[in-house]
C-alpha cells in the first residue's frame, strides 16, 4: 500500500469514527426534541387549565394576569428551546451528509505538536473529550486554509495574532460517509476540487462555495474594516457567492449581537431572490431580508401613484429609439439619476423653507375646515430655523388641536342628531358595548336619556373625525404632488441652471415631459426616487436604524441618486456593495453611480477589493467574452476547458428558429439552457415560435423562479444568474449595434457556464466582428 492509500485509509477510519459519534448525538438530540415537542403540545392544550382566571376584584385580576404571564413565559421558553434543538438537529444532519471538506495541519510557533484541523460547515465537539472534531469554516483558525499555502502562516484569534507553520492542506469530497476524492495541495486552494465543482452542471438554485473559497474572495468575506466595502469584480468572479458567504460569516462572528433580519440585501429582481434563497439555510443560517429597490419604492409610494418599474423603462429604452419622445426620455432619466439633481432638489427644499410649500384644503362633510392658505400661513409663521419636517410636525399638532375644538362644537349640529336617528341596530350595539367597556355606563344608568344622547353625539362626531385625524397624522394636508410638479415650473436659473448640467432648452423639454406624466397620475421610474426624496425630506425621513448591514448586489445598475438615498435610509448600517462596471446595462442612468458612492463615504473608511478571476465560464468562453469589451479590463479565466463559443449566421429569422430547435436537441444533457433575447418583446416572439416544437418556459419581469430545462429570457432579467448553455437568440447587427447595448450583450454572453452559441439573422453584431477567429468556431 503506498502512502496515499494509507492516508486515504486513515482518513476513512476517522470519518467512520466521527460519523458514529455524530449519529449517536443525533439520536440523543432527537429524543430531546421529541420530549420538548410533547411539552409544548401539552402546555398549549392545558394552557387555561393551569391558569387561575378570576376578575372579581383588582387583586384577583392582577393575580390572573401574573398567572397568564408565567404560563406564557414557560411556553415561550420551551418553544425557544425547540427552535434551538431543531437547528442543532439540522446541523448534525448536514454534518452526517458531509462531515468536513478539508484538513490543515498547523504547528504553532514555539510548539512541537502538530494540530490537525478539520473544516466543515459547523463546529462539532467530541462529546467525550470536548475536543473539536470539526471546526466551523468561519472560525478564526479556519482562515489559514483559505489564506495560505504550505509554509509560514498566521491567523488572528480573539487573543491576538497566532503565527506558525502550515504543514499540510488536504481536501475531500465525501458522499454518503465515504471519501470520493482526496487531494493534498501546495497552492492556496487546489485546482482539482475547484475543477470538479465548476465542471458540474448548473442548478436553478445557487450553491455555497465554502470548500473552495479563493484567497481574494476570502478577503471580501472577512473584511470588517470599512464602513463601506466595495467589490468590483468581473462577471462570474464570485461577487454574489462571496457576499452570501460573508453574511454567513458575519452571523457567525457576531452571533451574540447580530440577527439575520438585521442584514438587508438589495437584489436585482424577484427571480434572483429565489435563485439565492437556499445558500444561507444550507450553511445553517437563517435568510437575511431581501428586497429590490423597486419593491421598496412601490411600498413607499403605494396608493399615491402608479410607479413605473425599471424593466418597463429598460424595455422602452431598447425598443422605442425611433419615437419622438425617446431623446427627452433618455435625457430626463440620465439627469434625474444624477447626484446633481439631488443637489438641485436640496436647493429647492431650501427655497421651500422660505416660501412655496403647497397644502391641500382639509374638508369635512363638503365644507372646508382648514384652508390651504391658512395652513401655509401657520407653517411660515413658525421659525425658519426649524427644519421643514419639524415645522410639518408642529403643523400636524396644531391642526389636531384645532380639530379637537371643532369636534366639540360640531356635536351640537343638527346633522349629528339626524345621524343618531339612523344608527343601525348593530352600530348602536357596538356603541353600547364600547361605552360599557369604558365603564361610562352600567346597565342601570344607561336609561339616563340626556347622558346617552350626549355620548351618542360624541361617538358619531368622533367617528367622522377619525379619518381626518388619520389624514393629518399621515401628512396628507401636504400637496406633495404639486410641490414636486412645481420644481419643473421654476425658472431655469434658480434650479438646474445653477450647476448647468443641462442646457435651458434641454431642461425645458424635461420639464414638459415630467409635468405631462404627473398630470396623468403617472410616475416615471426616474422620478420615483426623487419624488420620494422630496416627500421624505418634507415629512421627515423614515430612517431604518435596525438594519446593521446593507448589501447591494449588481451595484452598477444603481444611480448616484439612489445610492445617496439608500445611505440616508440606513444611517447606522455598514455597506457591502458589489458590482461590475462592464455589466452596467442602464445606459439611461447617469454615469457617475459608483463614483458618487465613493464620495458619499468620503471621510468614513472605505475598503475596495477587485476580483479579476472569473470562475463561472470555461476558459474559451471567457477568452471570447472579454474581447467584447471596449476597455480590455484584466479578466483572468480559471483554467477549465470546454468547447469554443460557436457563431451561427443565417439569412432569415425563421432559419434561426429552426436551427435553434435542432441545436437544443443536441444539448439535452444539460440541466439548464437559456435562449437569451434582447428584449421582452423579442422573447415573447421567440416563445411563440419555439413553444410549438419544444418544452420551453418564458421568463418575464414577474417570474419568480425558473425550472430546469429550456427557458427564454430577456437579457436584462438574466442578471446574476447562469446556465449550462446559452443561446443568443439573434445577435445581429440590427439588434446590437449602438454602443449603449454593448454591456447588455456582454452580460448575456457571460451567463454561459459550459457552452455559448451566438445566432444571428443577417450580419452579426460589430461587437464580435473583430474577435480573432481562433477564439470561436463557425457553424453553417
Ligand atoms: N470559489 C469558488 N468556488 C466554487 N465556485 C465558485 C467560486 N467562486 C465562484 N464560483 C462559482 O462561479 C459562478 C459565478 O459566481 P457568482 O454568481 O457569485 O459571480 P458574480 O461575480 O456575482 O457574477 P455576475 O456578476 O456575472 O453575476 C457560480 O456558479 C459560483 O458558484
Amino acid at each position: 500500500m503506498d502512502t496515499f492509500e494509507k492516508n486515504l485509509q486513515d482518513e476513512q477510519i476517522r470519518i467512520n469514527d466521527v460519523l458514529h459519534k455524530l449519529k449517536n448525538d443525533l439520536m440523543g438530540l432527537q429524543k430531546q426534541t421529541s420530549t420538548v415537542k410533547t411539552d409544548i403540545i401539552e402546555i398549549r392544550k392545558s394552557f387555561w387549565e393551569d391558569v387561575t382566571v378570576n376578575f372579581d376584584d383588582a387583586v384577583e385580576a392582577g393575580e390572573t394576569a401574573t398567572s397568564i404571564k408565567q404560563q406564557a413565559e414557560f411556553l415561550a421558553e420551551r418553544e425557544h428551546r425547540h427552535k434551538n434543538l431543531d437547528q442543532d438537529e439540522k446541523n448534525l444532519k448536514r454534518l452526517i451528509e458531509a462531515p468536513y471538506f478539508a484538513r490543515i495541519d498547523f504547528v504553532e510557533e514555539g510548539e512541537r505538536e502538530v494540530e490537525s484541523i478539520y473544516l466543515g460547515i459547523a463546529s462539532y465537539l467530541d462529546p467525550s473529550t470536548d475536543e473539536f472534531l470539526i471546526y466551523d469554516w468561519r472560525a478564526p483558525i479556519s482562515s489559514l486554509y483559505y489564506d495560505y499555502s504550505l509554509g509560514s502562516a498566521e491567523f488572528t484569534a480573539p487573543g491576538g495574532v497566532v503565527s506558525g507553520e502550515l504543514k499540510l492542506k488536504r481536501q475531500f469530497i465525501i458522499k454518503n460517509g465515504s471519501i470520493k476524492s482526496m487531494f493534498d495541495t501546495g497552492i492556496t486552494i487546489g485546482d482539482e476540487l475547484l475543477q470538479e465543482v465548476l465542471g458540474d452542471q448548473s442548478n436553478t438554485q445557487m450553491k455555497s462555495i465554502v470548500a473552495t473559497i479563493q484567497q481574494e474572495q476570502n478577503k471580501v468575506i472577512r473584511n470588517e474594516k470599512g464602513k463601506l466595502l466595495f467589490v468590483q469584480g468581473a462577471a462570474g468572479s464570485g461577487k454574489t457567492s462571496a457576499a452570501l458567504q460573508r453574511m454567513a460569516y458575519l452571523l457567525y462572528k457576531h452571533r451574540e449581537t447580530l440577527q439575520a433580519e438585521e442584514i438587508l440585501l438589495f437584489s436585482p429582481n424577484f427571480m434572483f431572490n429565489s435563485y439565492i434563497r437556499n445558500v444561507l439555510p444550507e450553511l445553517g443560517e437563517e435568510n437575511m431580508q431581501q428586497t429590490t429597490f423597486q419593491q421598496y419604492l412601490q411600498h413607499s409610494l403605494r396608493n399615491q401613484y402608479e410607479v413605473e418599474d425599471p424593466f418597463t423603462l429598460m424595455e422602452y429604452m431598447l425598443t422605442a429609439k425611433d419615437e419622438q419622445l425617446y431623446p427627452v426620455r433618455k435625457m430626463s432619466s440620465v439627469y434625474k439619476s444624477s447626484y446633481d439633481f439631488m443637489k438641485v432638489i436640496d436647493q429647492y427644499l431650501n427655497y421651500l423653507s422660505e416660501e412655496g410649500l403647497l397644502f391641500h384644503n382639509i374638508t369635512f362633510r363638503g365644507n372646508i375646515i382648514f384652508r390651504s392658505d391658512e395652513i401655509s400661513s401657520y407653517f411660515y409663521s413658525l421659525s425658519g430655523a426649524l427644519s421643514l419636517s419639524n415645522r410639518v410636525k408642529l403643523v400636524s399638532e396644531w391642526l389636531l388641536s384645532q380639530l379637537k375644538k371643532m369636534e366639540k362644537s360640531e356635536r351640537e349640529k343638527s346633522w349629528v342628531e339626524e345621524e343618531i336617528q339612523f344608527l343601525s341596530k348593530e352600530e348602536y350595539q357596538i356603541f353600547y358595548e364600547k361605552l360599557t367597556k369604558q365603564r361610562n355606563f352600567t346597565e342601570d344608568t344607561f336609561d339616563d336619556y340626556e347622558r346617552e344622547e350626549k355620548m351618542l353625539r360624541k361617538y358619531v362626531v368622533k367617528r367622522h373625525f377619525h379619518s381626518i385625524r388619520k389624514e393629518i397624522k399621515s401628512h396628507l394636508f401636504l400637496n406633495i404632488k404639486e410641490i414636486y410638479r412645481q420644481l419643473f415650473k421654476l425658472p431655469y436659473h434658480l434650479t438646474v441652471g445653477k450647476n448647468e448640467s443641462l442646457s435651458e432648452e434641454e431642461w425645458k423639454d424635461v420639464c414638459s415631459f415630467t409635468i405631462s406624466q404627473i398630470n396623468q397620475d403617472r410616475l416615471p421610474y426616474e422620478d420615483a426616487t426623487p419624488y420620494l426624496y422630496v416627500k421624505e425630506k418634507i415629512t421627515g425621513f423614515q430612517v431604518n436604524t435596525s438594519v446593521k448591514y446593507v448589501f447591494i448586489d449588481e451595484a452598477q445598475d444603481y444611480s448616484a441618486f439612489q445610492f445617496a438615498f439608500i445611505k440616508q435610509l440606513f444611517p447606522n448600517a455598514r455597506y457591502t456593495v458589489l458590482g461590475d462596471t462592464n455589466q452596467a446595462i442602464y445606459s439611461h442612468h447617469s454615469k457617475s453611480g459608483i463614483e458618487a458612492l465613493m464620495n458619499l463615504f468620503q471621510g468614513e473608511s472605505i475598503e475596495k477589493i477587485i476580483l479579476n478571476r472569473s470562475y463561472r465560464s470555461t476558459k474559451p468562453i471567457i477568452e471570447f467574452t472579454r474581447e467584447i469589451l471596449n476597455n480590455k479590463n484584466e479578466i483572468d479565466p480559471f483554467n477549465r476547458q470546454g468547447p469554443k463559443p460557436v457563431m451561427i449566421e443565417k439569412t432569415e429569422l425563421s432559419e434561426v428558429v429552426s436551427s435553434i430547435e435542432n441545436k437544443v436537441r443536441t444539448l439535452q444533457n444539460y440541466q439548464t439552457i437559456a435562449i437569451i433575447c434582447k428584449t421582452a418583446e423579442e422573447s415573447q416572439k421567440a416563445y411563440q415560435d419555439l413553444k410549438q416544437h419544444m418544452n420551453v418556459q418564458l421568463i418575464d419581469k414577474k417570474s419568480n423562479e425558473f425550472q430546469k430545462g429550456i427557458i427564454i429570457i430577456p437579457a436584462y432579467l438574466a442578471k446574476g444568474i447562469e446556465f449550462d448553455a446559452v443561446i443568443l437568440f439573434n445577435a445581429s447587427k440590427e439588434q446590437y449595434y449602438e454602443e449603449d447595448v454593448r454591456n447588455l450583450f456582454y452580460t448575456a454572453c457571460t451567463r454561459a457556464m459550459h457552452e455559448l452559441f451566438i445566432y444571428s439573422a443577417g450580419q452579426v453584431t460589430p461587437f464580435v466582428e473583430n474577435i480573432s477567429d481562433h477564439l470561436y468556431s463557425k457553424e453553417e
